[in-house]
């Protein structure tokens, strides 16, 4: 916030892509790892190889397709790429591990700030809970968790201010809302977000006409099944286009515009049960971190939009926005979005 309070005193631009970015990597770092890692040669590094990383799992690799011409990815060099990522990787959370390990050993068994991988630990090291877990598994959460956590959140609230520059009416209503219930109060609670239907509806509208994993996750039928007509064979796999659901006219009226309206007076959730709206998945294999992606979303649309207003840099108007996307596992802007904050409210 005081960021953004500094640019809005001076009136410049503000790379509003890269603090999305960076705030959710805090966020996802803290809850996960105990700390911040941004700063100086390890943080720089770390940033570094989960970018490459997420760029690996969003390359089309041939051989996953066509298995018999799995040879190029060692002539293309990306199967060299992913051993050195994996490597690198894996010496970073090892540091990481043992760095916690070693914090627990000097300061005896305090409870307190308990994060993510001090839970993992205590799991690792006690056999009476009847649940085990190796150090290899520890990392796999952790690395699942902040891979699957950051860079998605990160677009939508990327999107979603997007959508708002491009909507003054919509940030209004939302701005008038949020002003409403919080009258001049700075910290925002649970229960106030709780009361905050428009910022929820926005949030879900993001969601549906921006899905940021458009393809999901693919699945592979363990069995023949024959799904609305079509025979699928067992081994086949199969993805699911989340964002042509989202758009699709025989389930949305005026699918093309972004209208967070069309959600005050559904039921429609998005936790996996209303089959018009998946952009976390459905089943047992759907995201497990909606609460947490969802609490981060609004928390950060909620302080930004009341504690400021916003233009367009340079008197630009919503139409002028570059709306292309760049292509990887989560679609962001393909150009980063800049903004001007142009008063502040605190
Ligand atoms: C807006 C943000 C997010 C979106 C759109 C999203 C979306 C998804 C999707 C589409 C899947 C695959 C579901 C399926 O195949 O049915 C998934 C899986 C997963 N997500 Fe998220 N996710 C988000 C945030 C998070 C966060 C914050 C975390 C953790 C803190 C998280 C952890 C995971 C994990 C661990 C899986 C794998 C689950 C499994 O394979 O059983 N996600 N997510």
């Amino acid at each position: 916030m005081e960021k953004i309070k500094e640019s809005c005193l001076s009136s410049s631009p503000l790379n509003m892509s890269d603090l999305f970015t960076a705030i959710t990597n805090d966020v996802v770092c803290r809850s996960a790892f105990g700390r911040k890692y941004r700063d100086g040669a390890i943080g720089e590094k770390f940033l570094q190889l989960i970018s490459e990383f997420l760029g690996l799992l969003g390359t089309i690799s041939v051989g996953e397709f066509i298995p018999w011409l799995v040879w190029i990815n060692r002539v293309n060099g990306f199967d060299a790429r992913v051993d050195y990522v994996a490597k690198e990787l894996d010496e970073f959370l090892e540091g990481v591990i043992q760095e916690h390990a070693d914090m627990e050993n000097s300061s005896g068994n305090d409870e307190s700030g308990e994060n993510f991988i001090d839970i993992l630990l205590k799991i690792y090291k006690d056999n009476t809970t009847g649940v085990s877990i190796d150090r290899d598994s520890i990392k796999a959460i952790i690395l699942d968790v902040f891979a699957a956590g950051t860079d998605t959140t990160s677009t939508v609230l990327e999107w979603a201010m997007t959508e708002l520059l491009r909507h003054p009416i919509v940030m209004k209503k939302l701005q008038n809302e949020l002003r409403g219930i919080l009258n001049g109060k700075q910290d925002i609670t649970d229960v106030d977000l709780e009361k905050m239907h428009y910022l929820k509806a926005v949030v879900k509208e993001t969601l549906r006409y921006h899905t940021p994993i458009p393809l999901l996750v693919p699945r592979e039928a363990r069995k023949d099944v024959n799904v609305m007509g079509y025979d699928i064979a067992a081994g086949t796999m199969v993805m699911t286009n989340a964002w042509a659901i989202g758009r699709d006219p025989l389930y949305w009226d005026e699918p093309e515009k972004f209208q967070p309206e069309r959600f005050l007076n559904s039921s429609i959730d998005f936790k996996g049960l209303d089959f018009q709206l998946i952009p976390f998945g459905a089943g047992r294999r759907g995201c497990p971190g909606i609460s947490f992606a969802m609490s981060t979303n609004e928390l950060v649309l909620a302080s930004i939009i009341q504690k400021f207003d916003w233009e367009l840099p340079n008197g630009a108007k919503g139409e002028d926005l570059d709306m292309g996307e760049r292509p990887g596992v989560s679609i962001h802007r393909k150009i980063p979005l800049f903004a001007v904050a142009t008063r502040c409210y605190f």
